[in-house]
């Protein structure tokens, strides 16, 4: 049985990863508007941000922000310390974020729990190069290998 400790664990893995591995989105003008750093844009354009540009910017994230650091997300206490959707958008955010989004987490959650609790992983070639493919949705290039041994129930 995992720990709520370790489910915490689990929560800020997969906030680490969407913030350094979702791609772009784009949204249209309702109306006229000027955006938060003063550029106009006009009813009808299309204006595109990239998380995954924005999840590796030091401006937002600090020096490390490339590292895969889970631990970020934790307050001094060791408890979970969720970012503004603004910043962390993996998700969006306002009025049209992803519904699914609680879902999704959950879902994951519930996923790596029951895999890890019956199987042990290992890479399959521990030196083999291990690279994404860049497009609208990332994955893994020749796919990631593993062993999957199973756990002696206890
Ligand atoms: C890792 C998983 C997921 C990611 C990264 C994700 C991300 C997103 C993003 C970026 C949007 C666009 C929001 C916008 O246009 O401002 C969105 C919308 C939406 N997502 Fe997800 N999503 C995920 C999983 C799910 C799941 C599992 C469900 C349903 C069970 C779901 C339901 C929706 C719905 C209904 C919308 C439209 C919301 C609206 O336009 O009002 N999503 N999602």
């Amino acid at each position: 049985m995992l720990k709520p400790s370790q489910f915490t664990d689990l929560h800020n893995c997969r906030y680490e990863f969407f913030c350094l591995f979702v791609l772009q989105d784009n949204k249209e003008c309702f109306s006229d508007d000027v955006l938060p750093n003063g550029l106009s844009v006009g009813k009808g354009d299309i204006v595109f941000y990239a998380p995954y540009a924005m999840g590796r910017m030091e401006r937002l994230w600090g020096e490390d922000a490339i590292a895969f650091r889970p631990e970020r997300w934790l307050d001094e206490r060791g408890e979970f310390l969720p970012e503004s959707p603004f910043k962390f958008t993996a998700f969006q955010a306002g009025p049209r974020i992803c519904l699914g989004k609680e879902f999704a987490y959950r879902e994951m959650k519930i996923f790596a729990a029951v895999l890890l609790r019956f199987f042990v992983l290992a890479l399959h070639d521990k030196d083999a190069s291990v690279n994404y493919r860049t497009m609208i949705t990332l994955y893994i290039d020749q796919g990631l290998h593993l062993t999957a041994t199973a756990r002696g129930i206890v």
